[in-house]
C-alpha cells in the first residue's frame, strides 16, 4: 500500500453504536496502519443516513490527518464502488418473537445485496469482515452473492471471543494478556464457540495445564462464550467499543501480519481442515502472511476439544442448511 493514495474502506451500520466506536479510530490509523491514508465510506438506511451525516461532521472536526474524504449513501452500490475494505457491521437483530428463520431471510436481504455490490463494484484487492449477527452466515450469504472474489476474502468476526478468551486466562492466572499465545476460537461467533486452551500457552507453557479442568470447563468456556449476553445485561446494550477494537485488530493483522510464533482466531470459509465441511465460514486458528490468512495446520485435538468444535460446526451446518433452503446462498 503506497502513502498518497487512500484506501477506501466501507463501513456499513455506520450510525449504529459500533459504528460509533469505529470510525474515529480507523481515520486516525488504527485500522491499516499509521502511515495509510484513508477514505471512508459510509453506507446506511435512509431513515439513519443524517445521523451518519452527524458523525461525519465529527470526523471533519478531528481533522484528522490520514483521512482524506468521507462518503455517505444509503445506495450499496455507491457504498462499495472502488473499495478495498469491507467493514460489514449493520445487520438486522433478532426482536422479540421473532423466529430463526424470518432473522436469517431479513438478513439474507441485507448481505445478499451488499454481496454482490462488491462482487459488482469493488477493488479488486477487496477484503471483507462480517461483524453484524449471526456474522458466520451473514459472510457465507455475501460471499455466495460474490463469484468473482476469492471465497477467502471474506470473513467473520471472532477476534473479540479471542481477545475475551485472552481477557478471562490472564486474569486467573494473574499474568499480562501479552504472556498468552496460541489462543483458538473454534467455530461459531456463538454460544456453541469453543476457546481452546489445549493449544494455548502462557509463558510458553500449555494454559490447560495451569488451570484446573472444572475452571477450563465451566467456567471459562462459558463465561467467554456468554459474554456477549453478560454485556448487554449489565449495559443495556450489546458490546460496542470492544467490538469495534476486535474489528481494527482483526483488519490490521490481515494487512500487517500476524506476530511471528503465534496465531488468532479469524472466521473463513473452510478448505477441509479439521473436518470442517469445506465452503463452511467456521473459527480457525489462523496467521496472516502477505495480506492472506492460513490456517494453521496440525494442532493437536482432544476428545474434548473434537466433541465441542464439532458441536459448533454442526450449529453452522445448520445455519447453512437453513438459508439455503430460504433460497438465500
Ligand atoms: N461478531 C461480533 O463479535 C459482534 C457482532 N455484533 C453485531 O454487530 C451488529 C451491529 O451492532 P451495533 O452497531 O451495536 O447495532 P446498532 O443497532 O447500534 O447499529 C446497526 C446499524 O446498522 C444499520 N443498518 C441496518 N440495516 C442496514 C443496511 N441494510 N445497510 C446499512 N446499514 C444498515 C442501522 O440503521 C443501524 O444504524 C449487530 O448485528 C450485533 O449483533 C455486536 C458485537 C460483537
Ligand atoms: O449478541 C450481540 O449482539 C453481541 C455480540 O455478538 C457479542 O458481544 O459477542
Amino acid at each position: 500500500m503506497s502513502q498518497g493514495r487512500p484506501v477506501k474502506v466501507t463501513v456499513t451500520g455506520a450510525a449504529g453504536q459500533i459504528g460509533y466506536a469505529l470510525l474515529f479510530r480507523i481515520a486516525s490509523g488504527h485500522l491499516l496502519g499509521p502511515d495509510v491514508p484513508v477514505r471512508l465510506s459510509l453506507l446506511e438506511i435512509p431513515q439513519a443516513v443524517k445521523a451518519a451525516e452527524g458523525t461525519a461532521m465529527e470526523l471533519d472536526d478531528c481533522a484528522f490527518p490520514l483521512l482524506q474524504g468521507i462518503d455517505i449513501t444509503d445506495d450499496v452500490n455507491q457504498a462499495f464502488d472502488g473499495t478495498s475494505v469491507g467493514l460489514l457491521v449493520g445487520a438486522r437483530p433478532r426482536t422479540k418473537g421473532m423466529e430463526r428463520g424470518d432473522l436469517l431471510q431479513a438478513n439474507g436481504g441485507i448481505f445478499g445485496p451488499q454481496g454482490k455490490a462488491i462482487n459488482d463494484h469493488a477493488a479488486d484487492d477487496v477484503r471483507v469482515l462480517v461483524v453484524g449477527n449471526p456474522a458466520n452466515t451473514n459472510a457465507l450469504i455475501a460471499q455466495s452473492h460474490a463469484p468473482d472474489v476469492p471465497a477467502e476474502r471474506f470473513t467473520a468476526m471472532t477476534r473479540l471471543d479471542h481477545n475475551r478468551a485472552l481477557s478471562q486466562l490472564a486474569a486467573k492466572l494473574d499474568v499480562p494478556v501479552t504472556a498468552i499465545t496460541r489462543m483458538t476460537i473454534w467455530g461459531n461467533h456463538s454460544a456453541t464457540q469453543y476457546p481452546d486452551l489445549y493449544n494455548a500457552e502462557v509463558n510458553g507453557k500449555i494454559a490447560a495445564e495451569q488451570v484446573d479442568e472444572p475452571w477450563l470447563r465451566d467456567t471459562f468456556i462459558p463465561t467467554v462464550a456468554k459474554r456477549g449476553a453478560a454485556i448487554i445485561e449489565a449495559r443495556g446494550a450489546s458490546s460496542a467499543a470492544s467490538a469495534a477494537n476486535a474489528a481494527l485488530n482483526h483488519v490490521h493483522d490481515w494487512f500487517n501480519g500476524t506476530p511471528e510464533g503465534d496465531w488468532t482466531s479469524v472466521a473463513l470459509p473452510s478448505d477441509g481442515s479439521y473436518g470442517v465441511p469445506e465452503g463452511l465460514i467456521s473459527s480457525f486458528p489462523a496467521i496472516s502472511r502477505h495480506g492472506k490468512w492460513e490456517i494453521v495446520q496440525g494442532l493437536p485435538l482432544n476428545a474434548f476439544s473434537r466433541d465441542r468444535i464439532n458441536a459448533s460446526v454442526r450449529e453452522l451446518t445448520e445455519e447453512r442448511d437453513a438459508v439455503t433452503q430460504l433460497g438465500l446462498i
